[in-house]
């Protein structure tokens, strides 16, 4: 039986890499590790406790939010502001930057982050997330600006994954490292180490029902791949982007977010959806785009703004970009 290694020591040995290091970026992992056992917690019993279902308030995209994006959202921001290490963060969940107290101003480091990813499908008790970006201060007086980095710029990034267990995945760009949490130490131990997305997969994961919504390039894409002349392909849309990407990243796949007649850019959010996931796919050997360029090369311009995504093994995004070429 081979030793169990826990995420708390995997990043102190990550951090004896850099000699330099002041230990300020190790605690801000271990935060957002602390806040998703306590998300976990919540999420396993969530039937029993007053957290299904939503609250009046609506969210910056206009969505009905639900208790748990609240709840979640509510502990990523007291893990990392008591840090005092990080000047700024930006949540799906808040229209504006969010404030950090006093003694975090001087913080080294900005945090993105999608605090309950899936959310429709938090009452029906199907896998949900949490996904983050961690970057580096860009600018002593502005750290808004941090948070508005081209995803190439970030440092760190990770999800973590509510499901039959709860996992966390990260990468600090020297490979993908995915951790169980074992909830009788409360650890997340060392599960998936250097994960690598395969070249090929059979899945592909897009929400079919916009079809008639979508340029003919997509729509003799999923033909294609329908009617693979040597591969038999099969779709799986869970519905909730953490779940469907963990899947096709063990098991090789594409997952698709495209434009469409009415979500002109897509559905999901470059800053701390697309750019972390972009991040971790592309250190796992796949690939991410918007159908035109690397997602990872696109700079934001708000926090908040929309992008179309396709995402995972090589072969299949290098595909779908050869029919978006040939069919716009
Ligand atoms: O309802 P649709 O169109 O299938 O969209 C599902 C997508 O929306 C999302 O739920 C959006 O994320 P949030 O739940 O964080 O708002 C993704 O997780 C998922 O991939
Ligand atoms: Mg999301
Ligand atoms: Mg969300």
């Amino acid at each position: 039986m081979s030793e169990a290694v826990s995420l708390s020591r995997f990043i102190l040995q990550q951090q004896r890499k850099y000699p330099e290091a002041a230990g300020d970026f190790t605690l801000i992992l271990e935060q957002i590790a602390f806040a998703a056992k306590i998300i976990s917690r919540e999420v396993n019993k969530a039937g029993l406790v007053n957290i299904l279902g939503s609250v009046e308030s609506k969210n910056v995209h206009g969505e009905t939010q639900q208790k748990l994006d609240v709840y979640s959202n509510e502990q990523m921001v007291k893990a990392l502001d008591p840090t005092g290490k990080v000047c700024a963060m930006a949540s799906e969940e808040i229209e504006e930057m969010l404030p950090v107290s006093d003694k975090s101003l001087e913080g080294k480091y900005a945090v993105v982050f999608d605090p309950l990813d899936g959310s429709s499908n938090i009452d029906v008790n199907v896998s949900i997330g949490t996904i983050f970006g961690i970057y580096k201060r860009l600018d002593d007086n502005d750290c808004e600006k941090s948070l508005l980095q081209a995803g190439q710029s970030l440092v760190c990034a990770g999800y973590v994954i509510y499901g039959s267990s709860t996992m966390f995945v990260y990468t600090t760009g020297q490979g993908v490292n995915g951790f169980t949490l074992d909830p009788s130490i409360g650890e997340f131990l060392l599960s998936h180490p250097d994960i690598k997305i395969p070249e090929y997969g059979k899945i592909y994961s897009i929400n079919e029902s916009n079809y008639f919504r979508w340029p003919k390039g997509i729509q003799e894409y999923v033909n294609f791949i329908k009617q693979h002349p040597d591969r038999q392909y099969t779709l799986r849309w869970i519905g909730s982007l953490v779940a469907d990407f963990h899947r096709n990243l063990l098991k090789g796949g594409v997952f698709l977010y495209p434009e469409d007649s009415k979500n002109k850019n897509g559905k999901l959010r470059l800053v701390y959806e697309a750019n972390p996931m972009a991040f971790i796919v592309e250190n796992a050997g796949g690939m991410a785009t918007d159908g035109r360029q690397r997602i990872l090369d696109i700079k934001p311009e708000s926090l908040h703004q929309r992008v179309p995504l396709i995402i995972g093994s090589k072969y299949e995004v290098e595909k779908y970009l050869e029919f978006r070429e040939k069919y716009g």
